[in-house]
């Protein structure tokens, strides 16, 4: 695993709500960062069939063109009853025949599949958000960091703070969806904190202890 020298970082998404919650997640640690969306980058082809091989197109595109260090990240949601699906398709699921992004829509999508699958009973409908983060450098080394979160799919969805399919998901052991938590509850971590909740903070965990060197 590579150190991550303090300086520039390019985050390699043009999903706001992930940015929000990476930046709540780095803010502390005194990079200075520039999203690939507000540099004006294109989004690359996301051709993978892993998480790992989608966040490296994504965090390698971004450090070839900058110049300089780059993190991703490549997420979904893994259903059982549908046996892993969307998985990497999660963002595919929530087109629209027009093809604009739409996460009610996507919900309903998921909701179906397990309607057809008759996985109707809270027991049936178990699932887990998966992050991988992937730091790129130009020189095209790549280390991964993954975070999972189990938990079950309610209907219908609940909350509406996060992004996504937050309103859908909760994590075992709480009462409230992703949706209806505050951020920091969803996200939050600090240096010393036992484990984060979400996918996201625990994938950046892994981050920040091998390349930043903070436990
Ligand atoms: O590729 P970038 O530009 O980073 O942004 P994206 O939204 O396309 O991101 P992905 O390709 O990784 O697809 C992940 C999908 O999973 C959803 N997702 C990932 N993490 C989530 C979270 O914490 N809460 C809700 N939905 C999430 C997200 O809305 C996307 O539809
Ligand atoms: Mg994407």
């Amino acid at each position: 695993m590579r150190k991550l020298e303090k300086g520039r970082l390019i985050v390699a998404t043009h999903n706001k709500g992930k940015l929000q919650e990476i930046h709540d997640l780095i803010g502390p640690f005194g990079f200075e960062t520039q999203s690939a969306a507000e540099l004006g980058l294109p989004e690359p082809e996301e051709t993978g069939t892993t998480f790992e091989e989608n966040a490296a197109i994504k965090a390698l595109a971004a450090a070839k063109a900058t110049g300089l260090p780059a993190l991703s990240d490549d997420s979904g949601v893994a259903v059982d009853a549908l046996d892993g699906a969307p998985g990497v398709y999660t963002a595919n699921w929530a087109e629209t025949p027009d093809g604009t992004r739409d996460f009610v829509y996507g919900m309903h999508r998921v909701e179906n599949a397990l309607r057809e699958k008759g996985a109707l009973t809270p027991d049936k409908r178990t699932a887990r958000f998966v992050s991988v983060i992937c730091i790129a450098w130009p020189d095209g080394h790549t280390d991964f960091y993954r975070g999972e979160v189990e938990g079950a799919l309610v209907w219908p969805p609940r909350g509406s703070q996060g992004f996504g399919y937050d309103p859908m998901f909760l994590p075992d052991g709480h009462e409230r969806t992703f949706g209806e938590m505050e951020a920091e509850e969803k996200h939050g971590w600090k240096p010393g904190m036992a484990e984060a909740l979400s996918h996201r903070a625990r994938a950046f965990q892994l981050f920040a202890r091998d390349a930043l060197g903070i436990e």
